[in-house]
């Protein structure tokens, strides 16, 4: 069997689109967030999600040491927000551009997102040069869940539905 060489393989997930997220944490080891394209769901029961850290991100001993995060879903409009949460911004700098509460964690949620998952890291996974954190998701909000911001062949696009009904209605959810 023949390895798949990196740039291969970094060549065909970027034909893999996928939804684009800040995830952020708070707490005693600091306030930092990074931007994530490697979410997915694990199972709703319980509600469970999977994000995938780089661990030489800048973020990676706050996220590790809160053991907090909230995965903030991105719409067309955060396309600048994502790309200062993309890398090598101070995290201040970061923070400064948007407008951010709390749900159950205290974690980051930020003001207008699509959906943010406020998450316990229950579990972590050390694979290559990644650790996978699965989360268990305590508190919910959603507003405006019309359009997604999209990450497909090294370029940002947008998805969107024509009916907001489509999407449900606006909710927030667990303790506060
Ligand atoms: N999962 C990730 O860690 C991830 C995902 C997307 C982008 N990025 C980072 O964003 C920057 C720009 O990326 P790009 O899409 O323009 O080109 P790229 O060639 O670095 O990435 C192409 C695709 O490969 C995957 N990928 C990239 N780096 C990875 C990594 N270290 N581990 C696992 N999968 C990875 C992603 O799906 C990405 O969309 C790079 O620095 C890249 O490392 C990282
Ligand atoms: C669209 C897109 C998607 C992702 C990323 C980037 C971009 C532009 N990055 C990279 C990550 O955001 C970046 O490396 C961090 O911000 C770390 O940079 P600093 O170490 O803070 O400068 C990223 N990193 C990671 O660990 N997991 C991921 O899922 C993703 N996904």
């Amino acid at each position: 069997m023949q390895d798949v060489a990196p740039r291969d393989y970094r060549d065909a997930m970027a034909c893999l689109g996928a939804a684009v997220n800040i995830v952020t944490t708070d707490g005693a080891a600091g306030r930092a967030g990074f931007t994530a394209s490697a979410i997915c769901s694990v199972t709703d029961d319980p509600p469970t999600l999977l994000v995938c850290i780089n661990r030489s991100s800048s973020a990676y001993g706050s996220v590790t040491r809160n053991k907090v995060v909230c995965v903030n879903v991105l719409s067309a409009r955060h396309e600048q927000l994502s790309r200062l949460f993309g890398g090598k911004v101070p995290a201040e700098e970061r923070f400064a551009a948007a407008a951010w509460s709390t749900l159950a964690t205290g974690a980051p949620v930020l003001a207008d997102c699509t959906a943010a998952f406020d998450c316990r890291i229950a579990h972590v996974v050390n694979v290559g040069s990644h650790d996978v954190l699965f989360c268990r998701v305590v508190a919910l909000q959603r507003s405006g869940c019309t359009d997604n911001l999209i990450y497909f062949g090294r370029a940002y696009h947008t998805v969107g539905v024509t009916d907001p009904a489509e999407a449900g209605p606006e909710s927030a959810s667990g303790p506060s």
